[in-house]
C-alpha cells in the first residue's frame, strides 16, 4: 500500500459526502423498506428504533450476532454512527437493518430480501426490454465491437443502456469522455489474448440491471473460448441495498431465459456443466479492505487469470477507503492483490487512485470535487 498515512474517510464532517449517506439516504432507505413489503408491527418498529438510532443514538450490536465479532466491529459499541469510518458505518447500517426485519432470525422472515422489490423492478422497466432486444443487433457487430459494447454495459449498469452505446455513436463519445483513466484496451487484450484456458473471477456489484451486462460478458467470454470457466463472486446476503446474491443471479438468469435469449440458454448451461461458478464468501460482506481477505480468499484470486471487480464499493475495498491523493498509482494501491486486477467502477464516493494530475486539475476546475460523488463519471483500471 502507499502512504498508509492517508486519512481514512469518516461520515463526522457535516459538510460531507459520508456524512449525507448516514444522515439522508440511510433514514430514506429504511422509509422505502417499510414501504416496499407488509412487514408485521414487530418489524416497524424495529426500523423506527433503527432510524432513530442511527440519527441520534449509539452504535448497539445484538449480543448474538456473532457477524461482530468475526469482522472486528463490536469495538465501535457505544459510539455515534458518525464517529465511525464510513465503510464500518455503511456495513454496520445494512447488517443492522437485516437484523430488524428477521432476516437471520429462524421463522417465516428467514431470508427474506428486504431490498427484492427493488431488485426485481429493475428488471421490469422498458430500457431493460430495450437492452434485450438491442442483443441482437450487437450479435451482428464484429467481435471485438461487441466487447468493447459488453464492457461498457457492465461499467454503466444501470446508467446506459446497450441500445443507446451500439446505436448512437456520438452519444458513444460522450460516454467516453467521462471516463477518468481509461486502461480499456489493456483490459480488452487480456480478457482475449487467446490463452483460451483460463480462469476469470468476476466480483459483482448490483444485481438487476447491473448484472445483466455483467452475465452478458461472462456469456460472451465463454461462449467465444476466452476464458474455460469463470467464477461469479456474489454477496452472501442482502448488502449495501441492491448488492447481487445468488437468488438475484438466479432471477437475472430466468429473465434472460424468458426473454429467449441464446445468452440466457448458454448461462443456463454454464451454470449447470461448472463452467460458470458461483460463490458467496463471508467476506464479501466484511467491513474490511480487500487487502485484509482471508487465506481461502486470495487463493482463490490467485488462480485466476484476471480477476475483474465492479462497482464503487468494491473500489473502495480494492484501494482501501482513504482519502489517497488521486495520482497515487492504480498499481502502486493493488500491489498486494494476488494476480492481475481490473476495476470496472462509475464513481460514487470520495475515494479515487490512478489519476493522472492534467485529468484531476481538468476535473476540480470543471466542478470543484462533486465528479467523485455524482455517479456521472467512471473508471476501467488494470494492473497486470
Ligand atoms: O453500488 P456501488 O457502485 O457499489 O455503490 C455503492 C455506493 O453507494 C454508497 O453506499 C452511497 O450511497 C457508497 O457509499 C457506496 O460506495
Amino acid at each position: 500500500m502507499p502512504d498508509s498515512a492517508a486519512p481514512v474517510i469518516r461520515s463526522d464532517d457535516p459538510a460531507s459526502f459520508p456524512h449525507s449517506v448516514l444522515a439522508e439516504r440511510h433514514p430514506a432507505l429504511i422509509r422505502k423498506v417499510q414501504d416496499a413489503t407488509p412487514y408485521d408491527p414487530q418489524q416497524r418498529r424495529a426500523l423506527d428504533e433503527l432510524l432513530k438510532n442511527t440519527l441520534e443514538g449509539v452504535v448497539a450490536p445484538p449480543a448474538d450476532d456473532a457477524w461482530w465479532d468475526t469482522w472486528n466491529v463490536r469495538r465501535h459499541a457505544g459510539r455515534s454512527w458518525f464517529s465511525l469510518p464510513f465503510l464500518a458505518a455503511e456495513s454496520c447500517f445494512y447488517r443492522q437493518l437485516l437484523n430488524a426485519v428477521g432476516y437471520f432470525t429462524p421463522g417465516p422472515w428467514q431470508g427474506v430480501d428486504p431490498f427484492r422489490p427493488f431488485k426485481l423492478a429493475e428488471l421490469d422497466t422498458p430500457e431493460a426490454a430495450a437492452e434485450l432486444t438491442a442483443l441482437d443487433t450487437l450479435a451482428e457487430q464484429p467481435l471485438p465491437e461487441q466487447l468493447k459494447a459488453l464492457l461498457h454495459g457492465s461499467l454503466w449498469g444501470n446508467r446506459a443502456d446497450l441500445g443507446f452505446r451500439i446505436q448512437t455513436a456520438e452519444e458513444g463519445a460522450a460516454a467516453h469522455s467521462q471516463l477518468v483513466a481509461d486502461d480499456s484496451e489493456l483490459l480488452s487484450t487480456l480478457l482475449t489474448d487467446g490463452s483460451g484456458r483460463g480462469l476469470l473471477c468476476l466480483v459483482a456489484d448490483n444485481a438487476g440491471r447491473e448484472l445483466i451486462p455483467d452475465l452478458l460478458l461472462i456469456d460472451h467470454l465463454l461462449a467465444h473460448g476466452h476464458f474455460d470457466r469463470a467464477v461469479l463472486h456474489l454477496k452472501p446476503y442482502p448488502y449495501f441495498v441492491s448488492d447481487a446474491t445468488t437468488a438475484d443471479t438466479l432471477d437475472a438468469v430466468r429473465h434472460l431465459v424468458a426473454a429467449k435469449t441464446a445468452a440466457g440458454q448458454r448461462l443456463w448451461s454454464a451454470l449447470s456443466d461448472g463452467r460458470l461458478i458461483l460463490r458467496a464468501h463471508p467476506f464479501s460482506c466484511a467491513p474490511l479492505p480487500y487487502a485484509d481477505m482471508p487465506a481461502d480468499l486470495r487463493d482463490e484470486f490467485a488462480s485466476a487469470d484476471l480477476t475483474l471487480l465492479k462497482g464503487d464499493l468494491n473500489y473502495r475495498r480494492l484501494v482501501g477507503d482513504r482519502l489517497w491523493p488521486p495520482t497515487t498509482p492504480f498499481a502502486a494501491a493493488t500491489a498486494y492483490f494476488p494476480g492481475p486486477v481490473a476495476a470496472l467502477r462509475t464513481l460514487k464516493s470520495d475515494v479515487i487512485v490512478g489519476l493522472d494530475a492534467e485529468t484531476e486539475a481538468a476535473l476540480v476546475a470543471a466542478e470543484g470535487q462533486r465528479w467523485r460523488t455524482s455517479g456521472t463519471r467512471a473508471l476501467i483500471q488494470v494492473r497486470v
